[in-house]
C-alpha cells in the first residue's frame, strides 16, 4: 500500500465555543496535513488566480489575432516579429505607437520610479517620504536589485550579449547582413568587432542586418510581466487584508516547520498594518501595472509567435518565483529579501 507523504504544519488556535480565544498563550497545535496543500513552495489559491492572469492575457491576445479579420488578412513577417507596416491591423500593431516608444521601450525606468515611489511613500514600509532606512525598505530594495539584475542579464548585458541574444544564437539564429549593401551599412560592419557581428541583435539591426533563424524570446512579454508582477506582489499584500495574500501564505521556519507567514511580523502580530488610504505610491504602481497589462495584451495580439511569447513568460515567472515565492521555503534566502506584507 502506498504511504501518504505528510508534513508538520502549525495551525492557528481555533476560537472557544463562545467565540473568544483564550487570553493565555497556548502552545501551537501540530497537525499532519497533506504536503501539497500547505507546501511553502507553492503560491496560495488567490495568488495562483492572480498569476494566471498573465497566461490568460497571452491566450486572449492570441485569440484576438486569430479572430480579428484585419489580423488574419495582414502579412506577418517573422524576421521583424510583426505585421507588415502597410497592413498593420491596428494602431497598436505598429512598433512606432506612442505607448511602445515612451512606455515599454523605457519600461524599466517607469517600473523603477513606481517601485521606489511606493517604497518611499507607503506607511507599511516606513515613515512616508522620510529618509529612514527600515528593514522592510532595505529588503524591498534587495528584491528590486535581484529583479533588476535579472532584467539586465536577460535583455541588456550578460557578460557580453544578453541572454535573449545568446539563446537566439544557441538555437541556430544569426545576423544576416548580406542583403544590405548601402554605404552606411558597410561602414557599420567595418566598425563592429567580430563578437558583436556574431552576437547582438542591436548591433545586427544597426548595420541593417536581419536577425533571423533562431528562437527569439519576446523581450516585451518578459519585461512587461517581470515589472508588473513585481509591482503587484509588492503592493497588494501591503494594501489588502485578504488571507490569500497575507496569513494564508506558508513559510518554512528555521526549525523545519511550516507556519503561517503572519508569524514573521513582530510588531503587529498577524500581519503589518494596512493604511486606510491607497496613497500616491500605490496609485503610481497601479498605473504602471495597468499600462503594462494593456501593452502585454497588445504584444500578445500583434507581435511574435505564441512560443516566443510563452518563453518570455517562462523566463519572467522563473525570476518572480525566485524572488517572491522561493523565500517562503528557504529561510536563509528569506533573511535577505524578506516577504512583502509581513
Ligand atoms: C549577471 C548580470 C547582471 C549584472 C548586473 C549586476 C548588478 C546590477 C544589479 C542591480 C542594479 C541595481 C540598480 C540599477 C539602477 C538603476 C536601473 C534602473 C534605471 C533604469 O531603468 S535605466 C534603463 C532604462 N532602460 C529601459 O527601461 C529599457 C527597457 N527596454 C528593454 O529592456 C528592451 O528594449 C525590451 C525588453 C523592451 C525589448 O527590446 P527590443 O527587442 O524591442 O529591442
Ligand atoms: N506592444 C507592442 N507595441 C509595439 N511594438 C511591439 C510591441 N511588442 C513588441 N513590439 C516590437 O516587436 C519587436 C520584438 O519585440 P520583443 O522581442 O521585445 O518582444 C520589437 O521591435 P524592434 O526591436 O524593431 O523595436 C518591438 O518593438
Amino acid at each position: 500500500m502506498a504511504t501518504r507523504r505528510t508534513t508538520r504544519v502549525e495551525v492557528p488556535i481555533p476560537p472557544t465555543p463562545n467565540g473568544n480565544t483564550s487570553d493565555k498563550p497556548q502552545p501551537p497545535m501540530l497537525a499532519d496535513t497533506p504536503l501539497v496543500a500547505n507546501s511553502p513552495f507553492l503560491p496560495t489559491t488567490l495568488e495562483t488566480a492572480l498569476i494566471a492572469i498573465y497566461p490568460g492575457t497571452l491566450l486572449l491576445g492570441s485569440l484576438i489575432s486569430a479572430l480579428n479579420p484585419a489580423s488574419r488578412n495582414a502579412t506577418y513577417l517573422p524576421h521583424t516579429q510583426a505585421y507588415a507596416v502597410s497592413e498593420a491591423p491596428s494602431y497598436f500593431a505598429k512598433k512606432s505607437n506612442f505607448f511602445n516608444v515612451y512606455f515599454v521601450k523605457i519600461g524599466w525606468v517607469w517600473t523603477t520610479l513606481a517601485f521606489f515611489l511606493f517604497v518611499a511613500s507607503h506607511s507599511s514600509l516606513g515613515p512616508p517620504l522620510r529618509l529612514k532606512l527600515t528593514k522592510r525598505r532595505l529588503q524591498a530594495t534587495a528584491r528590486y536589485v535581484v529583479v533588476t539584475a535579472v532584467w539586465i542579464a536577460v535583455t541588456q548585458w550578460f557578460f557580453g550579449p544578453p541572454i535573449i541574444d545568446r539563446s537566439f544564437r544557441w538555437t541556430g539564429g544569426k545576423c544576416d547582413v548580406m542583403f544590405d549593401d548601402t554605404r552606411s551599412a558597410r561602414a557599420g560592419r567595418a566598425d563592429m568587432s567580430d563578437m558583436e557581428k556574431a552576437f547582438t541583435h542591436a548591433a545586427c539591426k544597426s548595420i541593417g542586418g536581419q536577425w533571423a533563424g533562431g528562437h527569439d524570446i519576446s523581450g516585451h512579454v518578459f519585461l512587461l510581466i517581470l515589472g508588473s508582477a513585481m509591482l503587484w506582489l509588492e503592493f497588494l499584500p501591503a494594501v489588502l487584508r485578504m488571507d490569500g495574500l497575507r496569513e494564508a501564505r506558508r513559510i518554512r521556519t528555521a526549525d523545519g516547520l511550516v507556519r503561517s507567514a503572519a508569524i514573521e511580523t513582530r510588531e503587529h502580530p498577524g500581519n503589518m498594518e494596512v493604511p486606510e488610504k491607497l496613497g500616491y505610491g500605490v496609485q503610481g504602481a497601479l498605473f504602471v501595472a495597468g499600462m503594462s497589462w494593456w501593452m502585454l495584451l497588445m504584444t500578445a495580439a500583434y507581435f511574435h509567435t505564441w512560443f516566443e511569447k510563452f518563453t518570455g513568460l517562462l523566463v519572467a515567472f522563473t525570476a518572480i518565483y525566485t524572488v517572491y515565492f522561493l523565500p517562503r521555503a528557504v529561510p536563509a534566502w528569506r533573511q535577505v529579501v524578506g516577504m512583502p506584507g509581513v
